[in-house]
C-alpha cells in the first residue's frame, strides 16, 4: 500500500495514519495540502489519503469537505479519532518576549486562540501549511518571518534542536479531530461491523420550502440517526449548497439501503462516500421496527399481496 498525508512528518494527520494497521511499514508520502492528497488518490498514484474532516473544537474542515465533495470518485474506508495536544516551539535560544509572529495551521490557531490573547497578546499570526510545516520553517538557518510555531509534541521530539516555549497551549483540553482515509472508487466497501458510520454528499434539490426537511425524513422516517451534518457552497451562485452528512449505519443496513434510496429519490444528484467502522466502536440504537429483519419481513409482506 502506498499512502499519504498532510506533511511534513510530525503532523496530526501523520499520527491519524500511523494508527492504521500496516501503515507504519507502508510507503508514506508527505502531502502540502488536502487538495493535492486527494489529487494523489485520483491519479492513482497512492492508494489512500489520510485526511482531518472535523475538529471537535472548530468544526468541519472546509478544505477536505469540498475537495471529497468535488472529485466524486473516492471512498472514505476507515476514520480515526486522534487527542489534540499544542505545544510552542522557538530556535534554540529564542524567548517568549523575542516572538512576534507565530506560524501554524488554521485549524490548530483557532484551538489556540484564547492561549495567545492571554500570553500572546500581540503576535502576527502566519498562516501555515500544517503545524508540523511551520516549525520545520524555523529550521532553516534564514528568517521565515516568524519566531515561533504551534505544534504537535512530537514535533519536539523529531527535531531537538527547537525549543518548547509552552507546553498545552490548547484552550480546549478535550480536543479531538476526526481523520478519515480516502481511498478510489474501486476499493473494497468494509464489511459492516454493527457500528459503522455512512458518509453522503447531498446537494440541495431545489430551492423550496421544506427541501431540507423532504432530505432529512429520508433518514427520520427509518430511524438513521445522524452524527454529522454541514452545510457547503457549492461555489457556483450565492444560495447554492451541498449538505454533507454522517449517518450511524451501513449501506448494508436494510434501513440504511431504504434511506439511501429514498434520498436518491429526492435529490438525485447524492453521492455515497462509503461506509466504515467508527472509530469509537459505539453501535447505534436501533428500534424494533427499523432492524433488517424488520424491514424484510415487511418486503416478503408487499410481495406475498402482489402474489
Ligand atoms: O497540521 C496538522 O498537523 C494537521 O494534521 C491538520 C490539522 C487540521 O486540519 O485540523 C489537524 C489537527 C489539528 O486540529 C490541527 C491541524
Amino acid at each position: 500500500m502506498r499512502y499519504t498525508f498532510l506533511g511534513p512528518e510530525g503532523t496530526f494527520s501523520e499520527a491519524a495514519l500511523l494508527s492504521v494497521p500496516g501503515a507504519y511499514d507502508a510507503e508514506r508520502i508527505p502531502s502540502t495540502s488536502v487538495v493535492t492528497a486527494l489529487a494523489k488518490v485520483h491519479s492513482g498514484e497512492v492508494d489512500a489519503a489520510m485526511v482531518p474532516i472535523e475538529n471537535s473544537v472548530e468544526g468541519g474542515v472546509s478544505a477536505t469537505l469540498d475537495a471529497i465533495a468535488a472529485e466524486g470518485d473516492l471512498r472514505i474506508v476507515r476514520e480515526a479519532l486522534i487527542p489534540i495536544r499544542f505545544i510552542l516551539v522557538a530556535p534554540e535560544g529564542t524567548l517568549m518576549e523575542d516572538v512576534r509572529a507565530v506560524s501554524t495551521h488554521s485549524h490548530a490557531w483557532a484551538q489556540v486562540r484564547g492561549w495567545m490573547g492571554d500570553r500572546l497578546p500581540h503576535v502576527d499570526y502566519i498562516p501555515g501549511s500544517s503545524t508540523a510545516a511551520a516549525a520545520v520553517g524555523l529550521l532553516g538557518g534564514e528568517s521565515p518571518g516568524y519566531e515561533a510555531a504551534v505544534c504537535s509534541p512530537i514535533v519536539a521530539e523529531q527535531h531537538p534542536e527547537l525549543s518548547v516555549l509552552a507546553s498545552d497551549i490548547g484552550d480546549n483540553a478535550r480536543a479531538v479531530t476526526r481523520f478519515v482515509l480516502v481511498a478510489g472508487e474501486s476499493a473494497e466497501l468494509p464489511e459492516p461491523t454493527g457500528a459503522d458510520k455512512t458518509t453522503v454528499v447531498i446537494p440541495l434539490p431545489e430551492d423550496h420550502a421544506g427541501a431540507l426537511m423532504a432530505l432529512l425524513e429520508q433518514f427520520a422516517a427509518r430511524g438513521v440517526n445522524l452524527s454529522r451534518i454541514e452545510s457547503r457552497p457549492t461555489g457556483e451562485a450565492l444560495g447554492s449548497y451541498f449538505f454533507s452528512v454522517d449517518a450511524e449505519g451501513h449501506i448494508a443496513n436494510a434501513r440504511m439501503g431504504d434511506a439511501l434510496r429514498g434520498l436518491h429519490r429526492v435529490s438525485p444528484g447524492v453521492k455515497f462516500l462509503g461506509s466504515y467502522p467508527r472509530a469509537d466502536g459505539v453501535a447505534p440504537l436501533v428500534s424494533p421496527r427499523n432492524t433488517d429483519a424488520a424491514f424484510n419481513e415487511a418486503e416478503d409482506w408487499v410481495r406475498r399481496i402482489r402474489g
